[in-house]
């Protein structure tokens, strides 16, 4: 299947230095893929969704994207001072303005709906990271990227927003491209994760990271049991399981 979004030899450096944060990446996500990425703070995760946003500038290689591409994006940190009064309703059509009808489905779908007049400083942030994804539904993606989307949520509701984000993409048919740090319960909701520090380390199926010895360098030994206890509650399709992409020549630093 074509790829939505790849790159090849990507390198890009820390901004203002000659030094790589990323080098030699090849990635590629197809339609209807979820694709995580995970990786120790600073190991380059967040630069990698930039870089394929075309935010960041290619020291190397290139990057592709498929004509007509429409991405919704989350970023890790949304510079908004949450003090300034603003409804719902208005928050989803900054920048662009979105009729009623479009901006209530997006809030149906990621289970909020009906919030249209609230403050955004009356949100649990649950609630707001919904109302996040909600913004970043609206214009059709056929991709979304989410910076580490669950961020200040208690582990039930990092739970519930995985399971959200699948169903979002039975409904949508969008590919998913998330960074993530909760990595045992994102691992069961992804089709393939990549394992990042500065190079990609290893990359598969939850099951095949989860055993990968670069990724369980990286994150503890522990991860495995824990992985397994979350698949075994949530079982679902396995049809990619038998077609493992990886490559694990490099160990992790
Ligand atoms: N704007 C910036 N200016 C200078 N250095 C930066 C900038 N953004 C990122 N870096 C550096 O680039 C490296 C990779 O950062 P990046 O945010 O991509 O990592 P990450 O894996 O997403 O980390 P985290 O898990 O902490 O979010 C880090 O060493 C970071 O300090």
């Amino acid at each position: 299947m074509t790829a939505l979004i790849a790159s090849e030899k990507l390198t890009i450096n820390r901004p203002g230095t000659t030094e790589p944060v990323l080098r030699d990446v090849d990635f590629h996500i197809v339609p209807g893929e979820i694709v995580t990425v995970v990786g120790p703070n600073g190991s380059g995760k967040s630069s990698l969704i930039r870089a394929l946003l075309g935010h960041m500038p290619l020291i190397a290689g290139r990057i592709d994207r498929r004509a007509g591409l429409r991405i919704g994006y989350v970023p890790q940190r949304v510079q908004l001072d949450r003090s300034i009064p603003m409804t719902v309703r208005r928050f989803l059509s900054l920048p662009r303005w979105v009729g009623g009808q479009v901006a209530a489905l997006a809030l149906a779908r990621t289970g909020v709906a009906g919030l249209e007049a609230r403050q955004l400083t009356e949100l649990s942030g649950g609630q707001f990271q919904r109302v996040l994804l909600a913004r970043a539904l609206l214009h059709d993606p056929h991709l979304l990227v989410l910076d580490e989307p669950t961020q200040g949520l208690d582990q039930p509701g990092i739970v519930a927003f995985y399971q959200l984000i699948e169903e979002v993409r039975r409904q949508t048919g969008a590919a998913v491209l998330m960074v993530s740090h909760d990595l045992l319960v994102v691992m069961g909701a992804s089709d393939r994760v990549i394992c990042l520090n500065g190079h990609i380390c290893c990359e598969g199926t939850p099951q095949y990271v989860g055993n990968a010895p670069e990724y369980r360098a990286l994150f503890g030994a522990d991860s495995k049991g824990t992985l397994a206890l979350y698949r075994h509650h949530h079982d679902h399709d396995h049809d990619h399981d038998h077609d493992p992409h990886h490559d694990c020549a490099d160990h992790g630093e």
